[in-house]
């Protein structure tokens, strides 16, 4: 089994667990009540290239790479830094993230939440917005292509904006044939690891223009931000870049700053 096959399989016995803890109507019937999402495809498509940080504990990667002992306080500071979005981490056995996490994200900050797990149910679609999320990560190579359109549709009929993650060319089609708007190209590898920048140089200019274009992984400063900007990313996916550094505001704050300057080459 690959990296992502071993998530996937943790990921379902971990769901079944919660589904038998909680029944589905009952996640209903938060999602329902939960304050109405924020536009998460209007956050990501303001000008300039915007910053998606994110709450990182650890990862298959790297290991541990952060002790976060309140995500809000370090959400609170992306945000001070100009961050877009948040992206939380909910994945517990390799990440060490959780629903605990997005909600105490969700309390604090005024600007979109993005759950980011490995979603392959309808439960943690409504999962999701019943804690709050504005946007739902789907990965693609992670999913059958009717379950990926079906949890596409989940996540847009409950007016949250799916953030569709691609590798490969083929999966840049398929994701456009489940009708994404946010397409993020992941530099790395999820089976072997590996992260290659120039991935997203690949895949970006097959994606049609009013798609929002994520460029996801492998940004640890300015210089990475400037060259997915000039392969024509919309917005920038930061893990370990940001929640690494002694000040996490800053390094959001000049990646921002980057990212608004009329010196960041973009394509025409
Ligand atoms: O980060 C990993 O090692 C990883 C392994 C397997 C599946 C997913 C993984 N990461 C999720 C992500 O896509 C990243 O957290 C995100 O793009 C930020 O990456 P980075 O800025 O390089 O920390």
């Amino acid at each position: 089994m690959n990296v992502l096959e071993q998530i996937i399989t943790e990921v379902r016995v971990d769901l079944e667990r919660r589904q038998t803890e909680t029944p589905i109507e009952v996640i209903r019937e938060r999602a329902e009540a939960a304050r109405p999402p924020l536009d998460g495809y209007a956050a990501l498509s303001g000008g300039g290239v915007s910053v998606i940080a994110e709450v990182k504990r650890a990862s298959p990667s790297k290991g541990a790479l952060a002790e976060i002992p309140d995500p809000a306080v370090l959400a609170a500071e992306y945000a001070a830094g100009g961050a877009s979005v948040i992206s939380v981490l909910t994945e517990q056995s390799y990440f060490k993230g959780s629903l605990d996490d997005l909600d105490a994200v969700r309390a604090k900050v005024q600007i979109p939440v993005l759950r980011k797990d490995f979603v392959v149910s309808p439960y943690q679609v409504l999962e999701a917005r019943a804690h709050g999320a504005d946007l739902v990560l789907l990965i693609v190579a992670a999913l059958d292509q009717d379950t990926l359109v079906s949890l596409h549709e989940r996540i847009e009929g409950l007016g949250m904006t799916a953030l569709v993650e691609v590798h490969t060319e083929y999966e840049a089609d398929r994701a456009m044939r489940a009708g994404a708007k946010v397409i993020g190209v992941n530099a790395r590898d999820l089976t072997t690891l590996q992260v290659d920048r120039s991935v997203f140089e690949r895949i970006a200019p097959g994606l049609p223009r009013d798609v929002v274009k994520v460029a996801e992984s492998g940004v640890r400063g300015t210089r990475d931000l400037i060259r997915y900007a000039s392969a024509g990313a919309d917005a920038v996916l930061v893990g370990e870049g940001v929640v690494k550094q002694k000040s996490p505001r800053d390094a959001v704050r000049e990646l921002v700053t980057a990212g608004s300057h009329p010196a960041t080459p973009r394509p025409i």
